[in-house]
């Protein structure tokens, strides 16, 4: 059985990028949603701090976010699967509460010019003044950019945000605004906190991980998934084009039939 886990596993990683891979500029995922893993995993084969996973991680954050943007995807979701911080030792949450303020103090600008928007999906209420302060900043300031929508899943968990929905629902039942038989996809999904947004076409995981981890579990019913043993420090440009190069040949098939 292992080994038969092994070879539909490894049929899933990518084969090694040439970097010629062509892309048809028409058949861009519209929504590429990323789960980042692998950064503890990074510094620990390297001998070096966990944070330093997170800091390389960010690098590959920058680069991804210029390449998707480039190649005209219209909304990139970037999920930081986390562990839950109180299993962290403390050094590391303070570093991670002081990451985005970093992240954007170097990259709003950037963002801006790159008429890139940041939205957020999930709860803020878990971060510090400081962060939050920084996070708002940046969705007030590029929230009337139309390019990119740079989507960041804070503190995310799909049950939760479908219990969420569903209690809603039934207030709008119960105060009589809506009928049980009105109840239908587009009902629950207007009251995900995705409703703006159209679902993920391709979904990446990266560090060999084989699970959803209770992300978009709603949205992704019809995503194309893309695992990859590479950890997420080591991801680069050229992985990144080979998953939306697979995803357009599997397009194409699922196209014609
Ligand atoms: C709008 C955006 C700029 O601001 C925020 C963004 C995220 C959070 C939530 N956050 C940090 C707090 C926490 N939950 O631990 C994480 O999700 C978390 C957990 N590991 N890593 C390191 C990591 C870095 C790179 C890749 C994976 C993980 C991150 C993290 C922290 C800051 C940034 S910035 C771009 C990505 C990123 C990721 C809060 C505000």
């Amino acid at each position: 059985m292992l080994e038969k886990f092994s070879k539909w596993k490894s049929s899933l990683t990518p084969t090694k990028t040439d970097g010629k891979l062509e892309l048809d500029p028409a058949a861009v995922p519209r929504h590429v949603a990323i789960i980042m893993d692998g950064n503890g995993r990074w510094a620990k084969q390297k001998g070096l701090p966990r944070i330093a996973g997170h800091r390389e991680g960010m690098k590959v954050v920058n680069k991804i976010v210029r390449r998707a943007n480039e190649l005209g995807v219209e909304v990139l979701t970037l999920y930081a699967f986390s562990t839950e911080n109180w299993k962290r030792p403390k050094t590391e949450v303070d570093y991670l509460m002081k990451l985005p303020e970093r992240f954007l103090g170097m990259e709003l600008p950037k963002l801006m010019e790159e008429n890139v928007k940041v939205r957020l999906m999930g709860s803020l209420d878990h971060l510090p003044e400081h962060t939050l302060r920084a996070v708002n900043k940046a969705v007030h300031e590029t929230k009337d950019n139309t390019g990119l929508i740079l989507n960041f899943a804070l503190n995310y968990g799909s049950r939760f945000e479908m219990v969420e929905a569903m209690k809603e629902i039934a207030l709008k039942v119960e105060k009589g605004e809506l009928k049980p038989s009105d109840i239908d996809d587009k009902v629950i999904e207007s009251n995900l906190m995705t409703a703006d947004l159209k679902d993920p076409d391709l979904l990446i995981r990266t560090s060999g991980e084989i699970r959803l981890s209770n992300f978009m579990l709603w949205q992704v019913a019809y995503s194309e998934f893309w695992f990859t043993d590479v950890l997420w420090p080591d991801f680069n440009e050229e992985h990144f084009t080979e998953a939306i190069s697979i995803y357009q040949k599997r397009a194409r098939r699922f196209g014609g039939v």
